[in-house]
């Protein structure tokens, strides 16, 4: 089996007496699409953040792209995508401006942004929208780009929270899609998602209840397991007991 892109054992985040992540140990292959699953408040973003090199863990280990989390935060942000809940994309500039702005600072040269944008505009459909400010499109379109300019760089995974709240079931379809290409391609893709529709794209899923994994394989394997007809019934038959959702 080729290296796993994450690697975690024992994953610990403490916010004073309150432990948010708590011994969290998994591996995620190359060209996976791993879903992280879990109620509000479980520690998802807590976890994702130290993955991405923006939280130092308070114990435990965890390598990304072969990088350790602890010593080698810088070039674990080279080596990833990040799509936040909060959208990331600055409202004021154009499409274009976005993609040279975020090309820039993933060091590419201006001839790869040029190559690389107009495959993007072309890809997402945005011909006509490649001079409007970003903050006139519709969400939908916003998360779309958003998505497209975190993997402009080709990164070895991209870390997605939550990247589709908000949008309608065929927007949400259309974004999965572009999901589907990027792991295609080869990028790993590491994302959280409420929806349950979305847990059954993935190649395996995660479920973490009040800091814990509490259950991770196939949801085929895992609707099985839990007797459940669909993943929401799993999510549900593992959640409800938690102490933190709201
Ligand atoms: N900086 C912080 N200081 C104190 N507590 C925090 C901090 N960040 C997160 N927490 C707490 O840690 C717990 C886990 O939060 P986290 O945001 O990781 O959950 P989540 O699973 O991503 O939830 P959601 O689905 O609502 O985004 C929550 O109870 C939250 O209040």
């Amino acid at each position: 089996m080729a290296t796993p892109v994450i690697q975690t054992d024992k994953l610990t985040k403490r916010f004073g007496d309150f432990v948010a992540t708590n011994e969290i140990t998994f591996d995620v292959q190359p060209g996976e699409i791993f879903g992280f699953l879990g109620a509000n408040g479980a520690g998802k973003t807590t976890a994702m953040r130290m993955l991405c090199g923006l939280s130092i863990p308070s114990a435990g280990q965890a390598r990304v792209a072969g990088f350790d989390v602890y010593k080698q935060t810088e070039q674990i942000k080279r080596n990833i995508g990040y799509m936040s809940q909060k959208f990331s994309l600055y409202e004021d500039l154009t499409v274009l401006e976005n993609i040279n702005f975020f090309g820039g600072i993933y060091g590419l040269s201006n001839a790869d942004i040029k190559t690389k944008s107009e495959a993007l505009i072309g890809r997402l459909g945005l011909q006509g929208e490649a001079k409007k400010l970003v903050g006139s499109l519709p969400l939908g379109w916003k998360q779309k780009l958003s998505f497209s300019v975190g993997i402009l760089h080709q990164p070895k995974i991209v870390f997605l929270d939550e990247p589709t709240g908000g949008v309608d079931p065929v927007t949400r379809r259309q974004f999965w899609n572009l999901i589907y290409e990027a792991a295609h391609e080869g990028i790993t893709i590491f994302v959280t998602t409420h929806y349950m529709d979305e847990a059954e794209y993935c190649n395996r899923i995660s479920i973490m209840v009040d800091g814990k994994i509490q259950a991770l394989d196939t949801p085929q394997a895992l609707k099985q397991k839990f007797n459940a007809a669909s993943m929401d019934d799993v999510f549900y038959q593992l959640a409800r007991g938690a102490k933190r959702s709201e």
